[in-house]
């Protein structure tokens, strides 16, 4: 393909080839008004708290999907430390989830009374679609990476010298913008890369479309958390 070919003579991966192409969609999910609102510290809390709820059931949903993207790594890759990879990932969504309990609790928000908002239905159905075994190990860790590396960017920004993040926010802030975290998203990145380098033209293709479904899916989960459903 010709991008592919493009991306090689550059020394550049595919992901970075993307993520030039697709600037302004990327720069709409990672620096979203919601995310905007964090860091300049004129969030509506109410805001936060549906953002909060919502998310809680996402990341329910983002467990499954995280199981069956290990079983292709098993199954599917050509490097056995890319289990690792994904098993750590997978290893801390289990403190977070507990997290959302404690900080849900803490707003005086209810999980078990949270009804999933459409957009939020909408993500997790894309999530159920890539669970399928007929979706490539190389499309489906393509969608994990920009799945966790939209949240590092965005949170990371509300951490920056000169945010004024609001303190009780900063520690959710931290989950995602930290330092250990974004190492995380840069492994994901190599292993999506590795794969995309070796993939068919028509794996490419599903995989930038995907990518670009997961943008456009994070574009709506923050909207949704502003009432513009
Ligand atoms: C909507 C959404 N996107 C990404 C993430 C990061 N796992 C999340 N918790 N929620």
């Amino acid at each position: 393909m010709e991008e592919k070919a493009k991306a090689e003579e550059k020394k550049m991966g595919m992901i970075e080839v993307w993520l030039r192409k697709h600037r302004s969609l990327y720069n709409g999910a990672t620096r979203h008004p919601l995310i905007l609102s964090i860091r300049d510290g004129t969030i509506n809390i109410d805001c936060f708290k549906t953002w909060l709820a919502q998310d809680y059931l996402f990341v329910r949903a983002f467990v499954p999907f995280a199981a069956s993207l290990l079983i292709k790594a098993w199954k599917e890759s050509d490097e056995s430390g890319d289990v690792e990879v994904i098993l750590g990932g997978m290893a801390s969504l289990e403190d977070e989830i507990s997290w959302f309990k404690r900080e849900a609790n803490k707003w005086g928000v209810s999980v078990s009374d949270v009804v999933p908002q459409r957009a939020n239905v909408k993500y997790c159905g894309l999530l159920e679609s890539l669970m399928s075994p007929e979706v490539e190990y190389t499309v489906a860790i393509t969608a994990f990476w920009a799945i966790e590396a939209v949240y590092q960017e965005s949170f990371a920004h509300c951490i920056e010298e000169g945010s004024k993040t609001p303190p009780e926010l900063k520690e959710t802030c931290a989950r995602w913008g930290n330092e250990a975290f974004g190492n995380y998203c840069q492994s994901l990145q190599k292993i999506a890369n590795r794969r995309l380098q070796k993939a068919s033209d028509e794996e490419l293709k599903k995989a930038e479309v995907t990518f670009l479904s997961v943008l456009e899916n994070e574009v709506e989960f923050w909207n949704m958390s502003r009432g513009n459903v």
